[in-house]
């Protein structure tokens, strides 16, 4: 019996295989979770006690699966030694909001134009209902989330922010610039391990409250708390070359090449990928936009040697950034 196996094993040319077929049934689907876990382990030596700074989009918080998925990746990162902040939007639930009081939405270069009745629906959404939603999600895992807006300890200080529209200056109501961060009382809860979550409203310092494109209260923030990383979870893949004729992906560019691309974006874009770019100019190691739509892509991005979506790299690029590349770690 034994010799006919070995016979046989030799006419295929490999090594003979004395293992019970249990053992390696087991071993056939163990190996790929293995080494699915082992290719995570030079981003978790890479980013372990670094600062991350999650966007998430109000577009991509419309499902209850995605929202949990979300709040489980956060969670990870946690646990990995990763610092995450969450800043959230919450564009479509404000204008749920407004349509069931009969208030329009409407926007100027991606930016709601806010009269101070639409300022007191965006406060009670994203303060009230959003930030609350995803409190609730993280905490389920344990006593992680804090809720804050940008107004709590003078987080975020912003002065009346113009839309431009053709060169022009427009006038959209209490839409604010974030001029000043004061990160200390985020920077508190990450260090007693909590996860803060920051919804997009800022005070003056006249003490008037405006209202704060999230992925540029985002931006602010990464760059005050010397964040590693930008993330801008969204509900398209990522920066679309030529939206809309087409919906090729750009997966890497710099932030000379995007500062180019600037005038060709249109809509929620436009925010967004200022956001990047600033973010990227003041120091944050790379900023990236992902498909929020698709399951655990915050995860995918972080620890896995195949980037999803677009990612920004500062200029010049030096070796370092280049490591960085949705190529994987050389
Ligand atoms: N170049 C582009 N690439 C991808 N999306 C674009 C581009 N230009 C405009 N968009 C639009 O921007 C939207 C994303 O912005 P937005 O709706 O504000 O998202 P969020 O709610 O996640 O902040 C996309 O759904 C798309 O309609
Ligand atoms: C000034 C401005 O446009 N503020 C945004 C704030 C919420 C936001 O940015 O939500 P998303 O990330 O879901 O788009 C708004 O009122 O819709």
């Amino acid at each position: 019996m034994t010799l006919e196996k070995k016979s046989a094993a030799a006419t295929h040319g490999g090594p003979v295989n004395t293992e019970p077929a249990a053992k390696q049934a087991r071993n056939h689907t163990a190996l790929p979770k293995a080494r699915t876990l082992i290719e995570a382990l030079p981003w978790l030596e890479r980013f372990h006690g670094r600062t991350v700074v999650v966007k998430f989009g109000g577009n991509a918080m419309v499902d209850e699966e995605l929202k949990r998925a979300f709040a489980q990746d956060v969670v990870f990162l946690r646990y990995a030694g990763i610092k995450p902040v969450v800043v959230h939007g919450g564009g479509p639930q404000i204008n749920a909001h407004l349509d069931r009081l009969g208030l329009e939405s409407s926007f100027t270069a991606g930016l709601r134009v806010t009269t101070a009745e639409t300022m007191d629906v965006v406060r009670m959404v994203l303060a009230g209902q959003v930030q609350r939603q995803l409190v609730g999600l993280l905490n389920e895992h344990g006593p992680f989330a804090v809720g804050m807006t940008g107004e709590d300890a003078h987080i975020l200080t912003a002065v009346k922010r113009y839309a431009e529209v053709d060169g022009e200056q427009v006038d959209i109501g209490l839409v604010g610039d974030i001029v000043k961060v004061e990160p200390g009382a985020v920077q508190a809860l990450l260090d007693d391990g909590r996860i803060p979550v920051v919804s997009s409203i800022a005070r003056s310092d006249d003490g008037h409250v405006y209202n704060i494109n999230a992925d540029l209260a985002a931006s602010a923030l990464a760059s005050a708390l010397g964040a590693e990383m930008l993330v801008v979870l969204t509900d398209v893949e990522g920066l679309y070359a030529d939206w809309p004729a087409s919906d090729d992906v750009i997966s890497r560019l710099t932030a000379s090449e995007l500062e180019e691309l600037m005038p060709t974006l249109s809509s929620g874009m436009v925010p967004k990928m200022e956001g990047c770019l600033q973010a990227v100019r003041d120091g944050v190691g790379t900023a990236r936009v992902l498909d929020g739509r698709v399951q655990h892509s915050l995860l995918l991005e972080i620890f896995t040697d195949e980037g999803v979506g677009t990612m920004v790299v500062p200029d010049p690029v030096d070796d370092t950034i280049d490591d960085l590349n949705h190529g994987g770690l050389a």
